[in-house]
Parts: structure tokens; C-alpha cells; sequence
């Protein structure tokens, strides 16, 4: 069985005097691929932020990559640590004004000398990598367009690029293909988990029909807490419905109906009629 890559034991990490995760264990082993499921604000960003020593623990012990991140840690250690963890995100991840080549170069920073990052002078043989990572992208062609001209497909595949020359041991993909069409998402997912081939991959993912692309566990969050564990072969509707169903409401066999409001007069009237509105749609 493979080493611990993740782990986590009576974990809270509170804000504003909210609990914003609560996790009583949980354990990722090295190479595994886990998807965290789970409705918007349920906690799997925080979840990310805190694997990546953005968001310290309030209780609880974390290790990740033998790193200890309930401790504070040097930044130093810190820096030592976002080597071996690859990020993925939507949107913004990406320098505008750097070409995709460059943009995949930014990948290998954790190997060249602080000279030659500063200014931006890599060695031939990071070059030679990071075009080598364009070509299994499909994107060598557009080595040299800005990031800000891409398409966002374009984008994420530059950012997958910048995975495979970074190499690191855990990659954390926060909802990777949001934004893009069901072809270009189902492309991203193939390649990500090409691009993640021997590392541990934790994904945020929140379209069903993706998680047998990027995972063979699922994690299911709710209001913080591990609400499931299970294998992506076991997570059907459901489950998921369940899931994403919120907290307090009871399962309607059909389409529920409108409980009309008694409070109506306390809205402003543009708020009223828009509820008026609400309440008239079939
Ligand atoms: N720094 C912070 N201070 C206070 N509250 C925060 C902070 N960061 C996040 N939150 C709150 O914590 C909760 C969880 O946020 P998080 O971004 O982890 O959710 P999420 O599951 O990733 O949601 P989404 O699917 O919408 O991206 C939300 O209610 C959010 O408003």
C-alpha cells in the first residue's frame, strides 16, 4: 500500500467566527485520485487552501507531503512545500502578459537559481521541457501568444503544461473546467489525469458526468464535514441529490411547490413584485 500523501486528524479552521471545514480524519495515500464534491460554499476551496498552507489550521494536525501544517511554518518551509503541491485553477492562474511558453517556464522556478528567475533567464535544457510539455498539450503552435489572447480550453492547457515540467508529488485542481464546453472539458480532464500520472490528484469537480475522468474516490462536503468517503463506482444520483440538497429540506418526490410569503410588505416594492413574480411562474 502506498505512503500517506494527506492527512488529517480533528481538523477546524475557522473565520469571521464560522467553522469553515470540520474534519474528524481523513487520509490520501500517494498517487490516489479524489474528487471533493459538494454544494457552492460547502468548504472545498478551504479545503485546498489549507493543503496548501494558505489557510492555517484553528484545531487539529495536517501533514502533507511530510510537511507539518499545523505548525506555523517558516516561509521557508513554505516555499519547500508549494514545490511539490501543482495547482490548477479557473480563471485567473495565468501571467496576461507572459506567452504560454513563458507561462510553463514559471513551472520550473523551483529548479533554477534565484538569479536566472528574476530575470527571467532560464537554461536551455527548461526551454527544451517546457515546449516538450506544450507538444503533449497540443499547444506548441502557440507558444509564443500571449496568455490573455488564449481561449480559456487554450488557458488550462498551458497551465497543465506547467504541471508536467513542474513535477510536483500533489496536484490540487479547483473545479478545472469551469467555463468551458462539455467537449474541452471532457479534453482538460483526459489530459490533467495524463499530466497527473504517479502524483496524488485532488480535484474539485461539479460536473457528475467528470468524476469518472479524474477520480476513483469521491469526497462529498457538506457544511463543512466529510459527509461521504465512497468509490466513484458507488456514487450515483442519489447520493449526489443528497448531497446538494439543502440542509433542512425533505426529499419531494416531484417538482416542489412554492410555499407563498406571508411577509411580503416588509420588501421594498421592486423587491415585492420580483417575489410577486417568483410566486406566479409556473
Ligand atoms: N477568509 C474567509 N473568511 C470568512 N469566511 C470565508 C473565508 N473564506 C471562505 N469563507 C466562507 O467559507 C465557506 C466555504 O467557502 P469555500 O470557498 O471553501 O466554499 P466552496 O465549497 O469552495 O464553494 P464554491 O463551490 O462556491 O466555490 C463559504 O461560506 C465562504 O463564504
Amino acid at each position: 500500500m502506498s505512503p500517506i500523501a494527506v492527512s488529517l486528524q480533528q481538523v477546524r479552521c475557522l473565520a469571521a467566527g464560522r467553522v469553515l471545514l470540520d474534519i474528524h480524519a481523513l487520509d490520501i495515500r500517494h498517487g490516489e485520485r479524489i474528487a471533493i464534491v459538494g454544494h457552492n460554499g460547502a468548504g472545498k476551496s478551504t479545503l485546498l487552501r489549507l493543503l496548501t498552507g494558505f489557510m492555517p489550521p484553528s484545531d487539529g494536525a495536517v501533514d502533507v507531503l511530510n510537511h507539518d501544517l499545523s505548525s506555523h511554518l517558516s516561509n521557508h518551509e513554505l516555499r519547500a512545500l508549494r514545490r511539490e503541491v501543482g495547482q490548477i485553477h479557473q480563471g485567473l492562474h495565468l501571467v496576461s502578459r507572459l506567452s504560454a511558453l513563458e507561462n510553463v517556464l514559471v513551472g520550473s522556478l523551483g529548479r533554477v537559481t534565484d538569479w536566472r528567475s528574476w530575470i527571467r533567464c532560464f537554461p536551455a535544457i527548461e526551454i527544451t521541457r517546457a515546449e516538450a510539455a506544450l507538444h503533449a498539450v497540443g499547444l506548441l503552435a502557440r507558444a509564443s501568444t500571449r496568455a490573455d489572447k488564449l481561449s480559456g480550453g487554450e488557458r488550462q492547457k498551458v497551465a497543465i503544461a506547467r504541471l508536467l515540467i513542474q513535477q510536483p508529488k500533489l496536484i490540487l485542481a479547483d473545479e478545472p473546467t469551469a467555463a468551458l464546453d462539455p467537449a474541452a472539458a471532457v479534453e482538460i480532464c483526459q489530459l490533467l489525469a495524463r499530466a497527473a500520472s504517479g502524483a496524488t490528484l485532488m480535484s474539485v469537480v461539479h460536473t457528475p458526468a467528470l468524476l469518472p475522468l479524474l477520480a476513483e474516490r469521491v469526497i462529498g462536503l457538506k457544511q463543512g464535514r466529510i459527509a461521504f468517503d465512497l468509490p466513484v463506482a458507488a456514487v450515483d444520483d442519489a447520493i449526489l441529490n443528497n448531497l446538494y440538497r439543502p440542509t433542512g429540506e425533505t426529499m419531494q418526490p416531484s417538482c416542489p411547490t412554492l410555499t407563498p410569503i406571508d411577509a411580503g410588505d416588509q420588501f421594498e416594492p421592486a423587491h415585492r413584485r420580483r417575489v410577486e413574480y417568483v410566486r406566479n411562474c409556473p
